[in-house]
């Protein structure tokens, strides 16, 4: 239930907003809520005060609803500027005529600047200082009126303020809670972009060197530590050189683009694969003995060879890749020796002709 009134927050929350990692989103966000939690308020305040026949405050939050409506359509049509300033516009005429003139400053109502000023440092930032200090000038200075002065309202009664500081406690921390964690959520999401952007190689879109090697660490010491097999394999395209020579630099990108997804298509989800450095891979296969991570790496080498990579022109570029297989040992202790055996596989592989694979367990014991 609480999920789902989550989801549904987050929803109304990202309307419109496609493109999830662009700079000012967080802003965004912000006044989309700010705007939708303000209609809320004023439908609240329309239907009490329809109820207690005091009409002017109906008219007044209607009239503030209408104006939120047009706000927040800004904001969902791109009118950003437009829809951030109106935001506090709105809400300081409504809190200084409720608070000065309707509920009396006993109410607590003004509390509200307060929010005000938050918004306005969180959804103006440095290119609109100017807007920001004004915003937060005219809050502040009406906020000081009503601390300062004590003006009894027209509609509440002072048990009616007394209940009406309750609320507005409620109001305002709940206020201050959802803009928090929102901007926590979105500061989670964009680490998790940029760590993904980190880890990720931009061609093949496989892990890069960093995340492989780091992922090569982790799965050494969990095979240890477990006392299991694991096999690490370096993949090597062959003449590679000679295909941006013959079919231009781009062709060579398709061919790296194309074999990488083959790749990824056929090892297991256990298994991990990152690009190396230019055209070499690695592959590292956790839980696995010699002979079935072989019987892999052939598959593999086989898919390569049977693929069909086809030029814009429609020229098709023969492609076959080189092997070279290590598996763990128990008189190794760094996984760089088990890369270094698997490099001089691959070195083999290629020795002996080329598309074929070579498995290494040369140990110094
Ligand atoms: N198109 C393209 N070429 C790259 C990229 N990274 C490295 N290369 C090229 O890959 C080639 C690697 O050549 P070599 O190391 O001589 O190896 P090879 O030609 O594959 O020969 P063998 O490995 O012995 O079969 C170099 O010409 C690099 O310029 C890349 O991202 N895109």
């Amino acid at each position: 239930m609480f999920s789902s009134v989550k989801q549904f927050i987050n929803a109304l929350l990202h309307i419109n907003f496609e493109d999830e990692f662009e700079n000012d989103l967080n802003q965004k966000h912000v006044v989309n809520f700010s705007y939708m939690i303000f209609c809320v308020g004023c439908l609240l305040l329309i239907a009490v005060f329809t109820f207690r026949q005091m009409y002017s405050v109906t008219i007044l939050s209607s009239l503030s609803l209408l104006m939120a409506l047009v706000g927040l359509r800004y904001n969902l049509i791109g009118h950003f500027f437009k829809a951030q300033i109106l935001m506090p516009i709105i809400k300081i005429a409504q809190t200084a005529i409720l608070s000065l003139f309707y509920f009396g400053t006993a109410s607590g109502f003004h509390w509200f600047f307060i929010s005000v000023i938050a918004y306005a440092f969180v959804v103006f930032r440095t290119d609109r200082q100017a807007v920001k200090y004004w915003v937060v000038g005219i809050s502040l200075a009406l906020f000081l009126v009503c601390e300062l002065t004590h003006t009894n309202g027209l509609y509440l009664s002072s048990a009616d303020q007394e209940l009406s500081i309750v609320l507005v406690f409620f109001a305002v921390t709940f206020n201050f809670a959802m803009v928090i964690n929102l901007v926590i959520s979105r500061l989670k999401s964009v680490n998790h972009h940029l760590r993904i952007l980190a880890e990720k190689d931009e061609l093949t879109g496989l892990s890069n060197r960093r995340k492989v090697l780091a992922d090569a660490v982790n799965i050494f010491a969990d095979s240890v530590i477990n006392r299991e097999s694991c096999v690490f394999c370096i993949v090597d395209l062959d003449h590679f050189k000679k295909i941006n020579d013959t079919f231009g630099h781009e062709a060579g990108d398709l061919v790296l683009a194309k074999v990488s997804a083959m790749m990824a298509s056929v090892i297991r989800l256990q298994d991990e694969i990152g690009r190396y450095g230019g055209e070499e891979f690695i592959v590292i296969m956790r839980s696995t003995g010699i002979k079935e991570a072989t019987e892999m790496m052939e598959h593999m080498r086989q898919s390569v060879e049977d693929m069909l990579i086809e030029t814009e022109n429609g020229i098709v570029i023969p492609v076959t890749i080189s092997i070279g297989l290590a598996g763990i040992d128990p008189s190794v202790s760094r996984y760089e020796e088990i890369l270094a055996q698997a490099d001089k596989g691959l070195y083999v592989a290629k020795r002996s002709g080329r598309n074929r694979l070579s498995v290494q367990s040369d140990y110094q014991h």
